[in-house]
């Protein structure tokens, strides 16, 4: 189907924008979103950028099922009244932001190997396939999980798992807030929204969503890299604590604005695949 394509490419477009916003977080030999662009593409190339891009893109099809498929069925029980009723009793935004909580705690559980996955795959600065240099830690995705499993154990998988978790579960909430808030705003009384709305407001709800995320998207991409080669930080807490001692309060918003660009194209097309679906389903 057309929009699972599009959500794909959205998802490869969008890929190396993420690269640059996980080595900012987590790297300090970046000066900002330019150098780090320059930095990448000279001692790596075009492909650099796209490293850890796999697992989003098998995972995105589950992790995306989980949050919406918990989300629009805890707003089913919360309020009783099913899709086709829900544009002529639209539910009250508690019930929705309580939903978005159940599905983004939910999801998180679900993207949690596969995000750490990524982030490590990510942080890795060997150019490609380079004869004569030793090669990365990491050779691939599999690679890369069997490696984490050996050397770190099951729980490796699910480090920063916790921090996952406090950034998805509210966050979510304000996702799902801001979408249906900024649908209702520009949709005339029980009408569906049309597709150019629906792209607006669902590209608000990933800036919005991902800007009251960024803190804990910083403290969770530490974590997961910690354990790397020795660990670094006793808890959530003490990254947190030590990252603003060393960086100042600004550390929370490392990655803010690279991310927000890539979140908008994003999360347009992903509120726009739901939109259709539930529509043909629902
Ligand atoms: C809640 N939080 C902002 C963390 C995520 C919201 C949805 C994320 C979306 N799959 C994307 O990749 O942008």
């Amino acid at each position: 189907h057309p929009l699972v394509t599009t959500g794909a490419l959205g998802l490869v477009l969008g890929h190396p924008f993420d690269t640059v916003k996980v080595r900012l977080q987590t790297q300090t030999t970046y000066r900002g979103i330019v150098d780090c662009m320059v930095k990448i593409y000279r001692h790596e190339s075009l492909l650099g950028f796209f490293k850890g891009m796999s697992f989003p893109i098998a995972s995105t099809a589950v992790v995306n099922s989980v949050l919406f498929g918990v989300y629009s069925n805890t707003l089913l029980v919360l309020t009783a009244t099913s899709h086709q009723e829900r544009r002529a009793q639209p539910p009250s935004y508690t019930h929705i932001f309580l939903a978005g909580c159940t599905g983004g705690f939910l999801q998180a559980y679900c993207l949690a190997p596969f995000d750490l996955i990524k982030v490590r795959l990510q942080n890795q600065t060997e150019p490609r396939a380079q004869p004569g240099s030793p090669p990365p830690r990491y050779q691939g995705p599999v690679h890369c999980a069997a490696s984490i499993f050996r050397e770190e154990g099951p729980r490796g998988l699910f480090r920063g798992a916790w921090a996952l978790t406090l950034r998805d579960t509210p966050t979510v909430g304000i996702y799902f807030i801001t979408y249906e808030g900024l649908c209702r705003q520009y949709t005339p009384e029980g009408q569906n929204p049309s597709s150019a709305t629906v792209l607006v407001a669902g590209g608000f709800a990933g800036i919005a969503s991902w800007v009251a995320a960024t803190p804990l998207d910083v403290i969770k991409s530490r974590m997961q890299m910690d354990g790397l080669r020795r660990r670094v930080y006793q808890g959530m807490l003490d990254c947190m604590v030590s990252s603003v001692r060393q960086e100042g309060l600004g550390v929370f918003f490392r990655g803010v604005t690279i991310n927000s660009a890539r979140a908008f194209p994003v999360n347009a097309v992903t509120f726009l695949s739901y939109e259709y679906l539930l529509r043909w389903w629902g």
